[in-house]
């Protein structure tokens, strides 16, 4: 079933649920798996206690960020919990400072940009993965600018996704002599390497800093709280700073452009959503009030998440017996459960023609007629995203900042996007935009519509 291209895999997958209906049983190499896409018995699935262990394939992730918050093992709680402060919403709060910074820094980058379409991925990228240094890793602004390796591990991740993701999907290349032999393992050392004296000049810069400063209990970085906890030894405390930096910065940029892309296409979703910041918000900075405020905005980035499950499927190992189905269906100690998010998110029988992006489908009075379980982007239950308030401030914040002041345009409909999957979803050919700075004189804007 996998043994295709990263585009091409997740067609696959939809296409065996038209065959077969929320459950699929099949066999991944040596284990029995079954796949759910009954909105009621994921719910049941993920909220239970009885699957907090990650399946089999997060093991080929373990060599890149060991067993911890991610990949799972029985460091996961532990881990979890010393690190979940600076992700709840008084830390994110007092991290709105560096998103406004660096979403500013963003538009001064997108108001020099000629009038050609462009990949806006790079330029958000560079953004977020600024804002997650100068926050959860309690850098300040010069250091991070000085960190060695930053971009090229940025614009290596999608590299090591591939790779990670090829393992996971193509049997021969678990093979440690094949793996070698393709020249596979040579690519991991690189990464290896990269990742390790990235991670290794952080921790020293923290460990050294921490000897002199005080800082404030919100504004506590996932670094400090993982030294501070003396809980991990050194590789321990790389493996989860490369695990909670590679979860944010990328998959925040890859929603945020995808927010822009979508409102680059839909010209009235733009309008809406500008008018409402010139309302709410102005020229200020961005607050969490007005976030709360934006509901056309709101509106957008949850179909963005649907459009663009960040994490197509996810997998859970039964740990203790459970039944699903009204009883009908028992899944045994052992089994391999998966939730195909992105299926979910596409299935005709919640969404209406699911290949469009549509904000409308979050009109209050559509969300209603609606099963509620159907709209999973983060996942749930005890092992759900652990960064959603954080991913939810920070992109909301950028795209304020740059839909305030540049107008985006795109070429075609936003029907049937080619999708890529590796470890993450993201649009195959890219986020590709063009932007016109925005002028607001007497009521015409740059952008040529004229306001009464
Ligand atoms: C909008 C962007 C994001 C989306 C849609 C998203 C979605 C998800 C999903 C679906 C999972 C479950 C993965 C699994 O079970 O295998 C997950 C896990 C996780 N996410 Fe996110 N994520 C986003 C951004 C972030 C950010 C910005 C951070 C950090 C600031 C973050 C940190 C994490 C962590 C640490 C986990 C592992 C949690 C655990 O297993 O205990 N994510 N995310």
């Amino acid at each position: 079933m996998f043994l295709t291209n990263t585009t091409e895999q997740l067609q696959k997958i939809a296409k065996l649920f038209d065959e077969y209906g929320d459950y699929v049983r099949f066999w991944l190499g040596p284990e029995l798996a079954i796949a759910v896409k009954n909105p009621t018995d994921i719910r049941t699935l993920l909220s239970s206690n009885k699957l907090n262990q990650k399946g089999p394939l997060y093991n080929l992730m373990k060599p890149f960020i060991g067993p911890g918050i991610l990949s799972g093992g029985p460091t996961w709680r532990l881990h979890r919990k010393i690190v979940t402060p600076s992700y709840n919403k008084k830390s994110v709060q007092q991290f709105s400072k560096v998103f406004n910074s660096e979403a500013e820094q963003l538009v001064r980058v997108l108001r020099n940009k000629r009038s050609d379409t462009y990949d806006i991925y790079y330029d958000v990228l560079t953004c977020t993965t600024q804002c997650v240094c100068q926050t959860l890793m309690g850098l300040s602004k010069e250091d991070s600018m000085q960190l060695p390796n930053l971009t090229e591990i940025v614009r290596k991740t999608q590299s090591m996704y591939n790779l990670i993701f090829k393992r996971m999907t193509l049997w021969w290349l678990q093979i440690p002599f094949i793996y070698w032999l393709t020249g596979h393992k040579k690519q991991q050392d690189h990464f290896f390497r990269l990742i390790d004296d990235f991670t290794s000049i952080i921790l020293e810069k923290r460990r050294k800093a921490l000897k002199t400063e005080v800082v404030d209990e919100e504004l506590r970085s996932v670094v400090d709280r993982l030294i501070q906890s003396g809980e991990l030894n050194d590789q321990e405390i790389k493996h989860e700073m490369f695990t909670l930096f590679t979860t944010s910065q990328e998959a925040a940029a890859k929603i945020a452009a995808g927010v822009m892309m979508i409102l680059a296409h839909l010209p009235d979703w733009q309008e809406k959503v500008y008018e409402e910041i010139q309302e709410v918000v102005g020229s200020s900075p961005v607050t969490e009030s007005h976030i709360k405020e934006l509901h056309y905005l709101d509106m957008v980035y949850k179909e963005t998440l649907r459009y663009f499950s960040i994490a197509a499927f996810i997998q859970r190992t039964v740990e203790e017996e459970i039944t699903i189905n009204d009883s009908k269906i028992t899944l045994p100690v052992g089994t391999s459960l998966i939730i195909p998010i992105h299926v979910l998110h596409r299935d005709p029988k919640h969404w209406e023609e699911p290949l469009k992006a549509k904000p409308e489908r979050f009109l209050p009075e559509n969300v209603k007629n609606r099963d509620p379980n159907a709209f999973i982007p983060f996942s749930l239950g005890p092992m759900d995203c652990l960064g959603r308030v954080f991913a939810t401030a920070m992109i909301k914040t950028i795209v304020v900042h740059v839909i305030r002041s540049v107008h985006l345009e795109a070429d075609g409909v936003i029907d049937d996007i080619p999708l890529e999957v590796a470890i993450s979803v993201r649009s195959a050919n890219g986020y590709q935009v063009r932007s016109r700075v925005r002028k607001e004189q007497n009521g015409v804007k740059a952008n040529g519509v004229v306001h009464n």
